[in-house]
């Protein structure tokens, strides 16, 4: 499939609530890499991560999964039929657009792909869960919670995959580095005015805590090893092993 241009912010507009609907769909594998320093590394690390932790006879849950990258990368890695990825959007664009996506290819691993709110999804014998840029679109009451239930899920030896934009504890390296992503974005041909709008639209939408909160949350579920994996600007991912 070509990739569409992201120009949802392009012309001025009253902005509303940023949500991940069949316009966002349409243009989202070239949104992502274009706002996400590292995008495309993280992926590539989470199919590198998967090949070591994911174990036999087991399940892996790609939550908030969008177009499932993570997931096909994934399929493409591990070679093993014995193992099933779940992966689970409440979005219904996404999910339709996700599954056609994954039923093109024919990997020795199944996929199923389901609409759900992960907050509800009931969880087992996981060897690898995946929240790739997902935790920070959630309601912060919840979200000790789900890293709670897939603590619960995981099999020992299993570990989470967190990615997050994040917010530094210190106020004015933290402007330095947010000015640094979106000097990123103009790199990537995203206009100040695109930027503006889409910050606006993410306002109280995408909330991102602390590397430390992050930890915090880790910890409280009884994960004893956890670490970041990688780091570009605001935008960093973390790995848990049960
Ligand atoms: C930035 S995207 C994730 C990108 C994707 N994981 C990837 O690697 O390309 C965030 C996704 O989380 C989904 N999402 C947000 N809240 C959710 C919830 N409560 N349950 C399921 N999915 C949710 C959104 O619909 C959106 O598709
Ligand atoms: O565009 C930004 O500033 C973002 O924060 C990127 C981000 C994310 O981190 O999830 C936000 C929404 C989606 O469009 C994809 C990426």
């Amino acid at each position: 499939m070509t990739e569409r241009k992201d120009t949802i912010f392009a012309e001025p507009q009253d902005i509303k609530k940023f949500e991940f609907d069949q316009k966002v769909v349409e243009v989202f594998p070239d949104m992502i890499k274009r706002s996400v320093p590292g995008y495309t590394t993280i992926i590539q690390g989470i199919a590198e991560i998967a090949q070591r932790f994911v174990q036999p006879n087991s399940t892996i849950y790609d939550l908030g999964c969008s177009l499932g990258a993570a997931s096909l990368a994934i399929r493409q890695t591990v070679d093993r039929s014995d193992c099933r990825i779940i992966a689970v959007d409440n979005s219904p664009a996404m999910i339709e657009r996700c599954q056609m996506i994954q039923s093109s290819y024919n990997f020795a691993m199944p996929i199923e792909v389901m609409e759900a709110d992960i907050n509800e999804l009931e969880m087992s014998s996981a060897s690898m869960v995946i929240l790739n840029f997902t935790l920070q679109f959630l309601p912060r009451g919840h979200r000790q919670q789900l890293v709670n239930r897939i603590y619960d899920a995981l099999l020992p030896g299993g570990c989470l995959v967190l990615s997050e934009k994040i917010t530094l504890q210190h106020k004015d390296l933290d402007e330095h580095i947010i000015d640094l992503h979106h000097d990123f974005k103009k790199q990537n041909g995203y206009s100040d005015m695109e930027i503006a709008q889409k910050r606006a639209a993410l306002e109280n939408v995408l909330l991102p805590d602390t590397r430390e909160k992050h930890y915090q949350r880790f910890a409280n579920a009884g994960f004893n090893q956890f670490d970041s994996w990688f780091q570009h600007y605001n935008f960093a991912s973390f790995i848990a092993v049960k």
